[in-house]
């Protein structure tokens, strides 16, 4: 694929170099930049498909304020960068780059970085329209929709909560100081559970009432366009008012998205979107909720004129067992932690669409159920939902499951196989473990994703595909890269849409409930009777650690059902606390891998050069750097002497 590529660099010897490798691999290279402002001017004459940002630029703009303004250009950029300065680095993540490249980098790195950034742009985008049709179509149902004002708003709610994250929403009928303004106000309390706040009362968390959280929100939107704000920003903003720096605080607010809908020009609508942590607003959500504007202003005015539910409840609670969630296809995904429903949250907006999804975690916290939970809302659910475990097939014969073989392919392979991919066909394949795939089935793997299509081991003929890919692991995968033990360019094919599941030693909140749940369950199934635990007992498993997450609760719990006396349990016999299995998530902190790949870069370099850096043969000369180049990046990334020969 030939890009239209512009390069932000103020080093002239790096650009030109830059430039050469692009131009010589078949791209148009748009013009250098230097600064912020030539960068705009030049993207203002031309938009490039790609941009190539470094994020130290000389002037009071760095690559991070250009970064901000090219995600509201939706334009693509990767940054590349020799700084590791923690802030820097975190600012630049918060960013959303499509790929970041620590310098000096190879030729290679930098293509397939290309390629990579442009693919997944060209996936986020899909992903985009297909959820604006989904959106369309949601919100659609809940104009026709009979019924009270209540149910309309509660499709509303669950529409919109599927596709952008709040923990407290408001809905004003009429924005203006006129006497029948009515605003609806909900607090998330779970998963699909929503407490709503009356007008007439005095909320329960402190002496602020609706009347003041209007005033406050009036302040907070100010603006008569959408806008979102979130952490420092967001507390700037709301430090201008005392009242709204005494809500943020009380609330526990930390981002606001405000969305404002005009109906017929009379009536003056909105929406506010606020966050309690987790993830922050990004300029994908506004622009997802601003293509929405016109259809969200013909809901809302169809809320305000359905007549008022007398006596309606004011909680939208799913009425099962506590705890259990009602989403179908979700059933069975105990918990309520606020961590637990943003996975949840992210596996509704996914699940519809064909993309690929990668699912992190550490061992025992519910990948799998993840897993069925998306096969299971999406439309291939009449189809096969196929499972390779790639860590448990003997290395020599994970092609020919994954492939399928001939017969005579092999040494007893007396008989034709189907493998995997083309049994999942018309369904999901779920590669679990995937960190475990040896690297020489991995490049197969990626022609399979890329092309749609397989070959049989000992085949001849390519087979078309059609299966959804969602891959697992409890590995740190860009560790593996950096090991030379997974490949990046599959790791960027399958890392299009992550999910990260969280250890339950970070949502303790969710033992209660997973006990009960477990509690019930083996003691319907072991002892046909129903099973308790004494607060003491619940006490130490909200005290362990749980290394093995899920699996070692409900484990622990099955034997004590079995072994218990009576139907109460009154204290639990606890392993030992170990150290647990730290998982690092590979979402996030991208960089400090990127680093730790670069750093091993230059140590290889070096121990092929034999601990020489200038000269020829040296170290320089292998990466294609000045060797002052060279030993200031070796000082920064603390590369020593006695580390480079060993
Ligand atoms: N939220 C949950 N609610 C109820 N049961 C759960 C939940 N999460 C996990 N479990 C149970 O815990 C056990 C382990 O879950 P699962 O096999 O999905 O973990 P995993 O992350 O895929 O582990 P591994 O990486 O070892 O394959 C399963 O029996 C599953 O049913």
């Amino acid at each position: 694929m030939n890009l239209s590529i512009l390069i932000i660099e103020d080093e002239f010897l790096e650009a030109e170099n830059l430039s050469i490798i692009l131009k010589n691999a078949g791209h148009a290279v748009l013009g250098i930049a230097k600064s912020v402002d030539q960068a705009i001017g030049l993207i203002n004459k031309s938009k490039p498909d790609i941009v190539l940002v470094d994020i130290v630029l000389k002037g009071d703009l760095n690559g991070i304020h250009l970064a901000h303004i090219l995600n509201k250009k939706n334009i693509p950029f990767i940054f590349l960068s020799a700084n590791s300065n923690a802030t820097t680095l975190e600012q630049a993540i918060e960013t959303k780059p499509y790929g970041f490249l620590v310098k000096p980098f190879r030729e290679k790195e930098l293509l397939i970085a290309l390629n990579v950034a442009v693919y997944r742009y060209q996936k986020n985008i899909e992903l985009i329209s297909r959820q604006q049709k989904w959106l369309n179509g949601l919100l659609t149902s809940v104009i026709k929709m009979p019924g009270s004002k209540s149910d309309k708003i509660l499709s509303l709610i669950r529409a919109l909560t599927s596709f952008l994250p709040f923990d407290f929403i408001v809905i004003d009928t009429k924005l203006a100081d006129k006497s029948d303004s009515v605003v609806y106000r909900y607090q998330r309390t779970g998963f699909d559970a929503y407490d709503k706040l009356d007008d007439k009362k005095k909320q329960s968390d402190g002496e602020l009432n609706v009347a003041d959280m209007n005033a406050a929100r009036k302040k907070c939107n100010g603006s008569s366009n959408a806008h979102f704000l979130n952490g420092q920003d967001f507390i700037d903003t709301c430090a201008l008012s005392p009242l709204l720096d005494k809500i943020r605080k009380t609330k526990k607010f930390t981002a606001v998205l405000w969305l404002p809908l005009l109906f017929r020009w009379d009536v003056d609508m909105g929406i506010t979107f606020y966050r309690c942590g987790g993830e922050r607003y990004t300029q994908d959500h506004l622009d997802l909720m601003v293509s929405m504007q016109d259809l969200l202003a013909d809901v809302v005015d169809s809320i305000r004129k359905t007549s008022e539910d007398d006596g309606a409840s004011e909680q939208f609670q799913p009425s099962k067992a506590p705890n259990q969630l009602l989403s179908p296809g979700i059933e069975g995904i105990i918990g309520n932690s606020p961590k637990l429903i943003e996975a949840l949250d992210k596996v509704i907006q996914v699940a519809p669409f064909d993309n690929t999804v990668l699912i992190l975690g550490e061992t025992g916290v519910g990948k799998e159920g993840i897993v069925k939970a998306i096969h299971h809302l999406s439309p291939r659910k009449g189809r096969p939902l196929v499972k390779v475990n790639c860590a448990a097939i003997p290395v020599n014969l994970v092609e020919s499951e994954l492939f399928g073989h001939e017969r005579g392919a092999f040494t007893g392979a007396t008989e034709r196989r189907v493998g995997r991919f083309e049994q999942a066909n018309g369904g999901t394949l779920f590669l679990d473990e995937i960190g475990e795939l040896p690297i020489e089935v991995q490049s197969k793997l990626l022609r399979a994703l890329q092309e749609k299509e397989i070959e049989r081991v000992g085949g001849r003929a390519t087979i078309k595909t059609d299966v959804r890919i969602i891959a697992a692991t409890n590995r740190n995968l860009l560790k593996e890269i950096a090991a030379g033990r997974f490949r990046m360019d599959l790791y960027y094919r399958i890392n299009v849409f992550p999910i990260y599941l969280p250890p339950l030693r970070e949502r303790r909140e969710d033992i209660p409930a997973l006990t009960e749940y477990f509690l019930q369950y083996y003691g319907r199934n072991i002892r046909a009777e129903a099973m308790s635990v004494s607060a003491a007992a619940l006490n130490q498993l909200e005290d362990y650690s749980w290394p093995g997450n899920i699996r070692e609760l409900q484990h622990l719990i099955e034997r004590h059902v079995l072994q218990a006396r009576s139907s109460r349990i009154e204290a639990f016999e606890m392993p030992d606390q170990m150290p647990g299995n730290e998982f690092i998530p590979t979402i996030e902190p991208e960089v400090k891998s990127y680093i730790e790949m670069d750093r091993e870069h230059i140590i290889s370099a070096l121990k092929k050069a034999n601990g020489k850096v200038s000269g020829r043969g040296g170290a320089a000369e292998l990466l294609k750097l000045r060797p002052t180049t060279l030993t200031s990046k070796m000082k920064r990334l603390g590369i020593t002497w006695p580390i480079a020969n060993a």
